[in-house]
């Protein structure tokens, strides 16, 4: 089993779980519910710099990453730095975040927010939604054209936009529809952690131009994001490089600045 086979085994368990303990009908009392979410796309149609900073504070490939910050001064360092959107990893066991995260970020920063998660049921949408979220990501390497089908349609018919992660041409296949708002190629290879700048570069010809194109992690440098800007990518999605610093908002200013020189 590969980790991300592992992972999603995991979250099956945890969905399950979470059912049980809070229902649907408790999720959709949320006053979030009625709050109009932000578009992530629209803003990174209009922006130059195209950053979506992430909170991460370990991952499977880094392991920690930073474990001594609070989300909320991270939250609010990536919009004082001027970052498209926010990106916030709920899942706990393999990257340390929760769902508090997702409520504190969300307490503290007007940007959108992206929920960064392994997103394999409906329940984990309306929750998504329910902790104020703008955005939610789906991956087609854990999820089937169908799967893709009935879950954007129930973020869209929340007002959520969502971001749909491909690492190759057979997952970027499968995976068009109209549904979708964002797409993002992932440059890791999330079962064997390889990263690789160029697969992003050798997928956006098979991109549409319908949708915003957006390219994610191991970026870190601003020559990185100019050669991305050329293959048409309006977005680029950043943890690791902010978070190991002791102010990633700090040092996402001092990057953004760079770019949009
Ligand atoms: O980051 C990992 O090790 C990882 C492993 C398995 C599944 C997903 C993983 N990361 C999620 C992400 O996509 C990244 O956190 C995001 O793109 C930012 O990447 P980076 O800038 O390299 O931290």
């Amino acid at each position: 089993m590969n980790i991300l086979d592992k992972i999603v085994a995991d979250k099956r368990q945890e969905v399950d779980l979470k059912k049980s303990l809070i229902t649907l009908t408790q999720l959709e009392a949320s006053v979030m519910m009625e709050r109009t979410s932000v578009s992530l796309a629209e803003v990174l149609r209009k922006s130059n710099s195209g950053i979506i900073a992430e909170h991460k504070r370990r991952s499977p490939s880094k392991s920690v990453i930073n474990q001594n910050l609070s989300v909320q001064d991270v939250a609010k360092g990536y919009t004082d730095a001027g970052a498209c959107g926010m990106s916030v990893l709920t899942d706990g066991k393999y990257f340390g975040g929760s769902l508090d995260d997702l409520v504190l970020a969300r307490a503290s920063t007007n940007i959108p927010i992206l929920r960064k998660e392994f997103i394999i049921d409906e329940y984990q949408i309306v929750e998504a939604k329910a902790y104020g979220a703008d955005v939610i990501l789906l991956i087609a390497a854990i999820l089937s054209k169908e799967e893709i089908k009935t879950l954007s349609k129930l973020a869209k018919d929340l007002g959520l936009d969502v971001l749909l992660e491909v690492h190759n041409e057979e997952e970027l296949e499968k995976s068009l529809m109209p549904s979708l708002d964002i797409l993002g190629v992932n440059n890791r290879n999330l079962k064997t952690f390889e990263v690789d700048l160029d697969i992003s570069k050798s997928l956006s010809i098979k991109i549409p131009d319908d949708f915003v194109k957006v390219s994610e992690s191991g970026i870190s440098s601003v020559e990185a994001i100019r050669d991305l800007k050329a293959f048409g990518y309006k977005g680029f999605l950043i943890g690791e490089n902010f978070m190991k610093t002791d102010n990633p908002g700090e040092n996402a200013k001092k990057f953004i600045d760079k770019i949009i020189v």
